[in-house]
Parts: C-alpha cells; structure tokens; sequence
C-alpha cells in the first residue's frame, strides 16, 4: 500500500455531551513517525480510533493520500492498528496468527504463509511459526502482533499505547526497533503514548494535545526547545515557567546557574529548598520571590565546587537570551 500523506481537517469526536477531539488539523507527510502525546482524557485514542475506522467520525474529514476515508469501514482504509492488549488467537499457531487477516480477505494459503513468513523475518519471529501464543513471552506477542498488523500492507500503522506492558529494559529495545521498522517500511507510524521520553526518542512530529485540542506540533527540539504554551514546556519537562517583567517565559532548568552571572545574565536570589543528586547532574530547586519557584541542573562537578545547604540563601541566574517569551495562557 503506498500510504501518501495523511491529513485529519477538523475532526470532530463527540461522546453525548462529551468533545473528545475538538475539530483538530494535522498533516502528517508520508513516512513520518509521529507520536501522539498529552495526559490522560485528552483524546489521543479517539484521534487514533477514527484513523483506523473503529470509532465514526461526529465532524470533519480523514484524507489519507488522494482518497478521502472518513466513512470508509477499517479494511478498505489501507491502515492497521496493533493493539496494547496484543489480542491474539489463542488457539491459532503464531504463523496463523499472522496470516488471519489475508485468510479473511481470500487470498490463497500459499500466498498467506509466503507472506506471513515474511513479516516474521522482518520482526525476527522466524523460528516461533508453530508456538502458540501462550508459549511466547510478553515481547514476542507483541512481535505477533507487530507482525499480524504489518500483514497487510498498510499504508499505516497505527499503534496505541504498543509499549506500556513491557517492562522497561525490553521498552527501551523495542521501541529500537519499531523506529528501524519505520524507517525500513518508509509509511508513517502513528504512535500514541503517554511518555514524553519514549515521544522524543522516536518521533519525527510530536503531537501534543490537550483537552481535545492540539496544543503544539512539531519536531522533538521544536516542542523541548521552543515550547509554545506553558502546558507544554510543563508537560515536557526539564523547563522552569516564570513571569519576568510581566510576561510568561520559559527558562530551561539545565540553564539555570548557582552564583551571580554577568551582564548579559539576570540574575536573582533564591532560597534552597531542596537538593536531589542525580548522578552526573545536581537538582537544585529555589524559592525566589515573586518570580517563584526555580529548579537548577546542574553539571555534578559544578555542584561539588559549591554545594548548597537547605534554607541557604544564594544567588541563581541564567542568561537572558535562554529566556523565552511563551503565548499568554
Ligand atoms: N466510548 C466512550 N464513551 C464516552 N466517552 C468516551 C469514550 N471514549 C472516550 N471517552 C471520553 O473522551 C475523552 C478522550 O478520551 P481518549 O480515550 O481519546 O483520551 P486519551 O488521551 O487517549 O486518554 P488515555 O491516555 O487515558 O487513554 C475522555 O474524556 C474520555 O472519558
């Protein structure tokens, strides 16, 4: 399936009263991983779910390539979702697990399992074909379930939290090779998660949403570096949200120093009110005055130069040109 650009203009999901996604515009370029990110409730799976065709559409339009597919039933979107919870064939083979979706749609037996082996390769499930489900570990079925969704050929792929049942080691290699599969493939993957590092780790686009809205899209170094709302640069983290001379700004924590800086720096004091060690940098966090609450990282050796005691009193500062101006709230 070529897949093609995906492009959602103001899609609308209503539940009753509810608005689950508030008239949202995305264009995604083909071959774009992009994750979907924002807290609990803010309509990450309903934007998902629509894509795929599993839940309807209340507004707007899905146009995936030259094809408008908002009405179209999920077979014929030329998408696939693989799902958390895996939902494999307890009884079917792993090889039968994957080639389901080609029985399903009449191709001959011959050309299944030559395509299903394929897939299998490509996930490295080569020598798993006659294993039933149970006797595979957690990332294996979820290799299945890679496999089972990449089947067809979409021009998709749409994954739904696919990493929040591994345990953390094995999240950290998958998602490794979900970006290898990605770039191999070259379609666009669509990735909602609830992890702003497992979204900068693999993301092209970062969607943020909240409540039903997307808040900011960009690249990784777009949304960290250049964060557009005070909602993002605290939900991404590693960002102090200040008002300096009236206005909202955003100072990342990694830029804010112990000591008095020079001209080109504004400096404050601050009281220390907590100092966490972290291994190669230092958390300090600072109560200055109106300006409220500061949290510093600091290089480990900077720290040891001058370690803090709580409740000292000690100047911070930053410099002025890592200030930036965020759009009032
Ligand atoms: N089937 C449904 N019926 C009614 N309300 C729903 C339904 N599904 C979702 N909602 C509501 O729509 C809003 C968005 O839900 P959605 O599942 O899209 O959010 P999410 O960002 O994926 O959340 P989470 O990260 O918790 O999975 C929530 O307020 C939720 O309660």
């Amino acid at each position: 399936m070529a897949g093609g650009q995906l492009e959602l203009v103001k899609l609308t999901k209503r539940y009753g009263p509810t608005t689950a996604v508030d008239a949202i515009d995305l264009r995604i370029p083909q071959g774009t991983y992009c994750c979907f990110l924002g807290p609990s409730g803010c309509g990450k799976s309903s934007t998902l779910r629509m894509v795929a065709g599993h839940e309807t559409a209340s507004g707007g339009d899905i146009l995936l390539g030259n094809a408008n597919i908002t009405n179209l039933v999920p077979a014929r979107r030329g998408t696939a979702m693989m799902f958390q919870s895996y939902a494999l064939f307890p009884h079917l083979t792993v090889l039968d697990n994957i080639a389901f979706s080609l029985k399903m749609k009449g191709a001959p037996k011959a050309e299944r399992y030559a395509k299903a082996r394929q897939v299998m390769e490509l996930v490295d499930l080569g020598k798993f074909e006659t294993r039933m489900p149970a006797q595979l570990s957690g990332g294996q079925q979820q290799r299945v379930a890679l496999a089972r969704a990449l089947v067809t050929d979409p021009g998709i792929l749409l994954l739904d939290e696919p990493l929040s049942a591994l345990d953390p080691f094995l999240r950290l290699k998958v998602r490794t090779e979900l970006k290898r599969l990605q770039r191999e493939l070259g379609i666009s993957f669509l990735h909602v998660t609830h992890g702003q590092d497992e979204a900068m780790a693999l993301a092209d686009l970062v969607v943020i949403m909240k409540d039903g809205r997307i808040e900011q899209a960009g690249t990784p170094q777009d949304v960290f570096h250049r964060p557009a709302t005070a909602f993002v640069a605290r939900f991404m983290g590693g960002h102090n949200v200040l008002t300096l001379d009236g206005r909202p700004v955003t100072v990342r924590a990694d830029r804010v120093r112990l000591g008095t800086g020079g001209e080109a720096a504004r400096t404050m004091s601050g009281e220390v009110r907590g100092v966490e060690y972290g291994g190669a940098t230092v958390t300090v966090v600072m109560a200055a005055g109106e300006a409220g609450e500061i949290t510093a990282v600091i290089p480990e050796e900077d720290y040891a130069r001058a370690p803090t005691e709580l409740g000292e009193s000690r100047p911070i500062h930053w410099a002025r040109a890592d200030e930036y101006a965020l759009a009032a709230a």
